[in-house]
């Protein structure tokens, strides 16, 4: 199984991209909805904001109110961190659920769309690693227009990841994302041979087949070992 690592800046195009490889069939664990779901009304983790942030943080149903919460962890760097470390451990396990149901499924090649992939250091986790590169200027105004907030809390969204040129400086693999959609569409071609590459023989022994191939050689082994013993 080869686990494909995608990440970047906030509204650098990750679920842009996210979207072609699933319209090209591989299967992609989006992180930003492992993390919605963790977070539902009666989970560990919405017990857990509730708790560490009040009853504000709550809307009329019960439910997360995202907005305010945004509002909240994105301009005081100590409040991310709280809800950073007590959601860490949820939405690992939450992505991990997702990685063997599709493992289970016998799929090969699975992409990993986590914004935090760096932060949170599963980058060990995954290969290659693409990052979704954009320019500064073109990222705070496709972030302003999505999601219709100011200059100032674009960056200060932006200010609470990683810097997006030093994750490109990681990758493995770049999508600059500046340019046009049918641009990237023709870059994402080449990115999409490069990730369906033949598996790596360790990439195979970790594929439900490749394991089931392993388990039945050695039963094999071990009864041929036995019925020469005896
Ligand atoms: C703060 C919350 C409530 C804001 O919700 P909202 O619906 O407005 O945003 P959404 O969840 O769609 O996230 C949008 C983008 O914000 C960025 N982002 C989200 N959380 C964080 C964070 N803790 N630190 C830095 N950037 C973040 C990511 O790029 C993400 O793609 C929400 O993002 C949240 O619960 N974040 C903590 C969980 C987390 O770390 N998510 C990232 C998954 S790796
Ligand atoms: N090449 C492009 N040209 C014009 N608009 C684009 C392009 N790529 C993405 N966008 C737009 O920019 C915005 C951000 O893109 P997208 O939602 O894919 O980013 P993201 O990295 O997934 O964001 P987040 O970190 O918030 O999840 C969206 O409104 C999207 O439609």
């Amino acid at each position: 199984m080869r686990l494909v690592g995608l990440t970047g800046g906030i509204a650098s195009g990750k679920s842009t991209i996210s979207n072609l490889f699933k319209a090209s069939g591989i299967p992609v664990v989006d992180a930003d909805i492992v993390a919605r779901n963790v977070v539902q009304k009666g989970t560990g983790g919405w017990k857990k904001i509730v708790e560490a942030f009040g009853n504000d943080v709550l809307l009329e149903n019960g439910e997360i109110d995202r907005a305010r919460l945004g509002q909240i962890v994105f301009s005081d760097p100590e409040k991310r961190q709280v809800l950073n470390r007590l959601l860490a451990p949820h939405i690992s396990s939450g992505i991990f659920w997702e990685i063997l149901k599709l493992w289970i499924k016998g799929c090969k090649v699975i992409v990993l769309d986590i914004p935090l992939l760096f932060e949170t250091k599963m980058d060990q986790w995954t290969h290659p690693v693409i990052v979704v590169w954009v320019n500064e200027a073109t990222q705070i105004e496709r972030l302003m227009s999505r999601d219709g907030c100011s200059e100032e809390q674009a960056r200060n969204r932006i200010n609470a990841q990683l810097a997006l040129d030093w994750k490109k400086s990681q990758a493995d693999i770049v999508i600059d994302n500046s340019g046009t959609l049918d641009e990237t569409k023709e870059k994402f071609q080449e990115v999409l041979r490069n990730v369906s590459e033949p598996l790596t023989w360790k990439e195979r022994l970790r594929s439900r087949d490749g394991l089931f191939s392993v388990v039945v050689c050695t039963a094999v082994g071990v009864l041929l070992a036995q019925k020469n013993l005896l």
